[in-house]
């Protein structure tokens, strides 16, 4: 008697369930034999309500409308009653470890880099936008790009801070002053297009100057640059190009929101300002090109000061790669830098004696003069750094952040009851590296690990319970630079008003989560321009 259709597909659907059965109880097997015979303890187990973590995943994407504030009450206080770390059913069934525990970011990050990489779905996340590049990749592309690049992020490049004047004066200029000397305005959005324009005129080796639009009185169509003017004919977007990025980065956000459906945030306006800023950046690119291949008929001025687009098309003809890498550049770069500088400025104007005393430092080290201000002399004036640091531990921009195991590995502790054991990971393991959590905990900082204290970075060296920058091999390639950024222009704007007050809503500062933490109601404050 012949089977039928439906009674063959029955059967080999049993045979596949059966054979996925004894497959996985064979690896499950295996590693745990692994995991015996490093002297691993089983990590603390969370369950999720539902299954695949939808309730979890329904409870972040509610945040917003419900108030939680998914850092401090999902996160630290989830991370500190497991005891910093534990494995939990990730979104959609996936199994991941979560960590705040300084050896096992070491071990991750460094130690055991090799075990791990940043994994298929954030090239997927990204990839719409950025393409395949140095922030995004692994194995030899990623070691190729890091190569090309590092050495464009030398001391020399980031202590050229005349674009940087260049951009702080026109971010004064755009700060509406009364007669009576003081004014008031949200600064964040300022700070944006400040790292913007800085970003540009490293990368690109002329600024977007999106400051401009900023500056009272101005018409901004007339303000678009030949670049801009290309992008927007070719792709059919009614944007300037810090518009387009700030919607680009808004899609991207939502992509790793939304994990392995990421492909769910795209819509035609996405689509059309990833076509903007490509083609933006495309029109650098190839004048860079143009210009490192001899045609200088193209016009492109081969004698301005050095930047980085130029520089790489000298090793990279590629012009598609070559636009990659730069995007990424600035992707990791703008709202990462302008982030930090909002919550710099925030508890400056919160704290009057935190304000005092860096203004003190300012005066003492700089006076009101701009020359006496570079690499330097930013990074010995001690209080200043201070703060820096300490908004970076108590305001990290990258608050948390994954690797994918890409063998079945070890991390130094976590495992068992204390959690002092070493915890097996099994390849193909999301491992969580909550960053915020680890940059509170008491049991690391003091009791008041919670309190913003610029002061402890007197007696604290670093180590791995501080990465805002992430460490290892793939730490941050644009630390000096955006370190070196934000002090500058946080020392300019001290100078240039000698009071700064908080005018923003009264109490705990409410966080918005995109790609990076930055303050969601803005940084709304009341500044007096200093008399001299
Ligand atoms: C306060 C400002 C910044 C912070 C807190 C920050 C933080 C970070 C962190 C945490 C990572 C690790 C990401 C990961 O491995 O998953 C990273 C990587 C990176 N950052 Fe930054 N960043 C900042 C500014 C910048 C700037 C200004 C640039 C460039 C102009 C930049 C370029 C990069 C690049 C290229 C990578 C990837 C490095 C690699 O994978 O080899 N960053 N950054």
């Amino acid at each position: 008697m012949a089977l039928s259709l439906t009674s063959i597909v029955a059967v080999l659907a049993i045979f596949y369930f059966i054979y996925s059965y004894i497959n996985s109880a064979i690896a499950e097997r295996k590693f745990q034999k692994f995991a015996r015979d490093n002297g691993c303890s089983a990590p603390f187990i969370s369950a999720n309500k539902l299954p695949w973590g939808i309730d979890r995943l329904w409870i972040i994407l509610r945040a917003q409308s419900t108030g939680l504030d998914v850092l401090d009450d999902l996160i630290y206080k989830g991370q500190a009653a497991v005891k910093w770390t534990n494995e939990g059913s990730g979104i959609f069934g996936r199994k991941g470890l979560s960590t705040s525990e300084p050896k096992n970011l070491q071990a991750v990050l460094a130690t055991k880099f090799k075990d791990f990489e940043q994994g298929e779905l954030r090239h997927k996340q990204f990839g719409a936008l950025l393409g395949v590049n140095v922030f995004n990749s692994d194995g030899p592309f990623w070691e190729h790009s890091r190569a090309m690049i590092r050495p464009q992020f030398s001391r020399d490049q980031i202590n050229d801070l005349d674009d940087t004047e260049h951009s702080t004066q026109l971010f004064v200029q755009a700060i509406p002053i009364g007669a009576d000397g003081w004014g008031e305005l949200d600064i964040g959005p300022l700070f944006y297009r400040f790292t913007l324009d800085t970003a540009t005129a490293f990368l690109f080796g002329s600024s977007v100057d999106s400051l401009k639009a900023a500056l009272p009185g101005v018409d901004v169509k007339q303000l678009r640059n030949e670049a801009e003017r290309f992008a927007q004919e070719r792709s059919k977007a009614d944007v300037n190009f810090s518009e387009a990025v700030s919607l680009a980065q808004t899609f991207l956000a939502n992509r790793i929101r939304l994990q392995g459906l990421y492909w769910l945030a795209d819509t035609p306006a996405f689509r059309r300002s990833v076509a903007y800023i490509r083609n933006f950046t495309g029109y650098y690119v190839q004048m860079a090109l143009n210009a490192t291949g001899g045609d200088a008929e193209k016009g492109y001025n081969t004698s301005k000061k050095y930047n980085l687009m130029t520089a790489l098309a000298s090793e990279c003809r590629d012009e598609v790669e070559l636009r990659d890498q730069i995007l990424a550049l600035l992707f990791a770069g703008r709202d990462t830098t302008s982030a930090l500088l909002s919550w710099v400025f925030l508890e400056i104007a919160q704290r009057p004696d935190v304000q005092q005393k860096l203004r003190q430092a300012v005066q003492d080290d700089f006076g009101n003069d701009a020359q006496k201000l570079n690499f330097a002399t930013l990074k010995s004036c001690k209080y200043l750094q201070h703060v820096l640091n300490e908004t970076l531990r108590y305001w990290p921009t990258v608050p948390v952040n994954n690797r994918t195991a890409v063998r079945d590995t070890v991390l130094p502790v976590g495992g068992g009851p204390n959690r002092d054991q070493p915890v097996a990971v099994r390849k193909g393991q999301l491992v969580n590296m909550m960053m915020y959590a680890m940059h509170r905990r008491k049991d690391i900082w003091g009791e008041d690990a919670l309190e913003f204290k610029p002061e402890r970075w007197e007696s604290r060296k670093l180590d791995w319970a501080f990465v805002p920058f992430s460490g290892g091999p793939r730490i941050c390639l644009g630390q000096q630079f955006a370190l070196t950024e934000a002090a500058y222009l946080t020392v300019r704007i001290l100078q240039t008003f000698d009071k700064i007050e908080w005018a923003g809503p009264a109490g705990k500062p409410r966080k918005g989560l995109g790609l990076t933490l930055f303050p969601r109601d803005g940084v709304r404050v009341r500044v007096r321009k200093a008399v001299r």
